[in-house]
């Protein structure tokens, strides 16, 4: 049976709630997906390193038992302080890195330098975090071809929402022409409860309470996260190649909780709305802003955390995809659907050269 061992970079809400799938339903999603997971290393800003050498891998059960803000690897045998990343990421005995450290929104760094280290070391990377992915996506994705290694990223927009996967796998023989979205969690939670009566700040400490919002929430409330996401989505999908300065973004700053009010009594839902369209010339224009929408438009239904994208294409007109945005779990099972990914490409890989071989028997 096919087992992967894992290096989680960042030991937060996703990749602690990946941890947690793991030790809890290990036995049935190896039953069910056909290969198994351990964890052989965790690295985090607080909380240090932890590795094992030795050929077996971290019992999960007593860490998760740690409130996450008390987490101390250093006492532990393979343990840290320090969170030591590069040695772990380079040297762990790991075949692929989940990397779910904050995102930094303006050079990606330092999970672009996690996930250079990670295919330069030979290992699948896996990540949900948008920096390396928005700034750096496609040199990664060369990086990794050039090293034989696979790059996922399906939970670096809506979560564990399968969004770029079925845009990638689902749409062939479309033009896609565009789309429009509501791509933050966050936010969209905020809007909803301060239509309910609470005041921005308790709307975000909700959210971050909920863990769906960036450490920093206003990248979220800002629009930032958003931008980062209609760049991944636009370069995967659209095949444009969008710089953040490409990406005008006006955040939530400039309405009042009695605007949110007043429009929603008049039959209107704001929504912090991502877009992007293809240009007569081929080029991609894209936004990001605050729209106020009829309560008949697609996107002005959808609710708290949910996010939604609708694509813009010649043969079916508007394909809306609609799920989670954000989520500790729903996040974390976004990188579970990307080992999956890697199992499948590594098994097709195998299985070719098994055919190719067969070829030259
Ligand atoms: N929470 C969500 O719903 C979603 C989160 N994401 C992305 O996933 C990533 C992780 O999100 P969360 O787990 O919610 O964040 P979090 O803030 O709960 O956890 C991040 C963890 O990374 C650690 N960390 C930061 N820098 C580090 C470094 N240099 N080395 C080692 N550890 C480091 C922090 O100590 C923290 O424990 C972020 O990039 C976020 O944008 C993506 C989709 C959804
Ligand atoms: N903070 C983000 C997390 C997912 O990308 C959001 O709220 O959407």
């Amino acid at each position: 049976m096919t087992r992967y061992d894992l290096a989680l970079i960042g030991f937060g809400g996703v990749n602690r709630a990946l941890a947690e799938l793991i030790a809890e339903r290990g036995d049935t999603l190896e039953a069910e997906l056909g290969f198994g997971l351990r964890v052989v290393a965790i690295t985090d800003l607080r909380a240090g390193s932890l590795v094992c050498t030795d050929g077996g891998a971290i019992d999960l059960a007593p860490l998760l038992a740690v409130a996450p803000g008390e987490l101390d690897f250093s006492g532990l045998a393979g343990g840290s302080p320090d969170p030591r990343n590069e040695w772990v990421i380079r040297e762990a005995p790991a075949d692929i890195v989940a990397e779910a450290t904050f995102t930094n929104p303006a050079d990606g760094e330092p999970a672009l330098s996690h996930v250079r280290w990670a295919i330069e070391a030979g290992k699948h990377v896996c990540t949900t975090n948008k920096g390396p992915v928005a700034l750096h996506g496609r040199a990664l994705q060369e990086l990794a071809r050039r090293h034989g290694v696979c790059f996922e990223f399906e939970g670096t927009v809506m979560s564990g929402t399968p969004v770029l996967r079925t845009a990638r796998r689902m749409f062939g023989g479309l033009a896609v022409h565009g789309f429009e979205g509501v791509m933050n969690g966050t936010s969209n939670y905020v809007l909803g409860r301060v239509e309910s009566g609470l005041s921005f700040a308790d709307a975000v400490a909700e959210a971050q309470a909920l863990g769906y919002a960036e450490a920093d929430p206003t990248a979220d409330i800002e629009g930032h996260d958003v931008q980062l996401k209609v760049m991944i989505l636009a370069n995967e999908v659209l095949g444009a190649d969008l710089r953040r300065a490409d990406v005008p973004c006006t955040g939530l700053s400039a309405l009042t909780a009695d605007d949110v009010r007043r429009a929603a009594a008049e039959g209107l839902r704001w929504k912090l709305v991502g877009s992007a369209a293809r240009r007569p010339d081929g080029t991609v224009e894209a936004r990001v802003a605050p729209v106020a929408l009829p309560a008949e438009h697609p996107l002005a239904g959808v609710c708290g955390p949910v996010n939604a994208v609708a694509f813009h294409t010649d043969l079916l007109g508007a394909v809306t995809v609609a799920g989670p945005g954000a989520g500790r779990v729903e996040t974390a099972y976004a990188l579970l659907s990307d080992v999956l990914a890697v199992h499948e490409r590594t098994a097709n890989l195998a299985g070719a050269e098994l055919l190719q071989e067969a070829g030259r028997g």
